[in-house]
């Protein structure tokens, strides 16, 4: 276990101090909140946390103002700050003002988690000393940043103080289970059982009796009363998964228990009393299967309470490198060698298509941690793992992935958090990416530095110096002035 700590909680938006606050508090952090530097003010007049994590765009001001004069009163404080202006410039203000951590919104409950251990001076020691007994940060499961997944956490974070049914709809493997779990894990059933179901994966004639349990002898081989999913579940959530194939007969009984909030097991007829949280999923377009008769309509009303959408991998590529690498950090904790990935199979990695979504990225990574012989897992390596005839289908638009490279890159030049950057980073890019342009667009026009120049909306002997500086030498590329 990590250490302990008391934590301030700083940010105007209601469901991040909700989601946040709870999953700190899960660790045995002592959690206080507030939605203005104002209140911030107020609470560290009462109460001494250890680490102080504040948004910037705070209602009554920036919330970087007055950090650098927290800390000359609190020097063992450590500062966290959380910004939706995921500039740069945010970044170096934060750094500047003696912040112990920057993380862009929307930021990976994870990383934070991980940012608030190593503040409190247990991280990374203690992550090395917990590796193999388990994964790091139980119970923050969900890892992604892209928007799309921030929503998802909004919705979770709005409902973990109620009892609301949840359908959550996605692709398979875009971690629906695990959605389910994080809302009961999170929420305020956690102390009680979370019970799992797959309607797909039981025989049809079994389901009910999975579910609503069965009195002995009420079909051939029913030894024993034996109480079903939803009794295994009192006091907890039940997650109903593949609902899209429950058959009929059942879905009617299910109705009736979500109705009467009691269960009849089959062959009985004394009903019990259940008080069972429900979470159903589906892959299936439900709509569609009312309209085929196929799914009951009241079902349905009743279950898609709250409706939650998982988008599918190929819609949320920003995530696909930060998984790949939760992945690989988690072969690495259950014992495999650690493998990192190179920037090309990075830029693979994000334009393949992922059919199988979450699950079929964990498994790739996995596969590749047993069998890559080198420490850096190389593209041509991942090429001969990935079925690329599929990639140009739909991947991602040339300019998302160029953005995503940059991204890549600057976050580890700046390696925020870890060192103060001291580099001449805008330069360094621009000598990375500036030379290609200029060469392709000089081959486009047959070396001609007039029309190149005037494709690329500079002037010419801007450009001749810059091929110069590059060491692109004009003279030997062909010059038809
Ligand atoms: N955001 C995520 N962060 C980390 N791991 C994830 C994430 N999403 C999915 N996974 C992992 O991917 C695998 C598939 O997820 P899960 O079983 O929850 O998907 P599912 O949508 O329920 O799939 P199916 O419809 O096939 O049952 C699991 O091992 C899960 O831990």
């Amino acid at each position: 276990m990590s250490a302990t700590g008391a934590i301030l909680v700083v940010d105007d938006d209601p469901a991040i101090c909700v989601v946040v606050g709870e999953a700190l508090r899960r660790q045995g952090h002592k959690v206080k909140t507030a939605s203005s530097i104002k209140e911030r003010g107020a609470l560290l007049e009462s109460f001494a946390p250890d680490v102080l994590i504040t948004d910037v765009m705070l209602p009554d001001g920036d919330g970087l103002d007055g950090v650098a004069e927290i800390l000359e009163r609190k020097p063992d404080l450590s500062v966290i700050v959380l910004s939706a202006q995921n500039t740069l410039n945010t970044a170096i203000r934060a750094t500047e003002k003696g912040a112990f951590e920057y993380l862009p919104k929307p930021f990976d409950l994870n990383e934070l988690a991980r940012a608030v251990g190593d503040a409190l001076g247990t991280g990374k020691a203690q992550e090395g000393e917990d590796g193999a007994t388990g994964l790091p940060h139980d119970g923050l499961p969900l890892v992604g940043r892209s928007p799309a997944m921030q929503e998802v956490y909004r919705t979770i974070a709005r409902v973990l103080s109620n009892d609301l049914s949840i359908l959550v709809l996605g692709e398979s493997g875009t971690g629906k289970e695990l959605v389910a779990e994080a809302i009961h894990s999170l929420g305020q059933r956690r102390t009680k059982p979370f019970v799992a179901i797959n309607m797909a994966a039981i025989p049809r004639e079994l389901i009910e009796a999975e579910l609503f349990g069965y009195e002995k002898g009420a079909f051939t081989g029913a030894q024993a009363r034996t109480a079903g999913k939803f009794e295994q579940a009192q006091g907890g959530t039940l997650f109903l998964d593949e609902i899209g194939d429950m058959p009929m007969e059942a879905q009617t009984r299910l109705l009736r228990v979500l109705q009467s909030g009691e269960v009849t097991t089959v062959g009985g007829s004394k009903p019990v009393r259940v008080n069972v949280r429900i979470i159903a999923a589906t892959n299936k377009d439900l709509p569609k299967l009312i309209e085929e008769n196929r799914f009951r309509q009241d079902l349905y009303y009743r279950l898609n309470v709250v409706p939650i959408a998982l988008p599918a991998l190929r819609e949320r590529r920003e995530d696909v490198i930060l998984l790949a690498r939760h992945f690989l950090d988690r072969a690495a904790l259950e014992g495999l060698p650690r493998k990192a990935l190179s920037d090309d199979a990075a830029q693979l990695l994000m334009a393949y298509h992922w059919p199988g979504n979450v699950r079929e990225l964990q498994n790739l990574m996995q596969r590749l941690a047993v069998l890559s012989r080198e420490n850096v897992i190389a593209a041509d390596v991942l090429r001969n793992s990935l079925p690329l005839d599929m990639v140009p289908a739909d991947h991602a638009a040339p300019a998302d992935q160029l953005g995503q490279a940059v991204r890549e890159w600057a976050k580890r030049q700046l390696g925020i958090g870890i060192g103060q950057p001291n580099r001449a980073l805008h330069d360094d890019l621009l000598a990375l990416v500036e030379p290609i342009l200029l060469q392709e667009t000089l081959a486009s026009v047959d070396g001609n530095q007039i029309r190149a120049a005037g494709l690329l909306g500079i002037n010419r002997n801007t450009l001749r110096k810059k091929l110069t500086d590059y060491g692109l030498d004009p003279l030997q590329l062909r010059v038809a002035e």
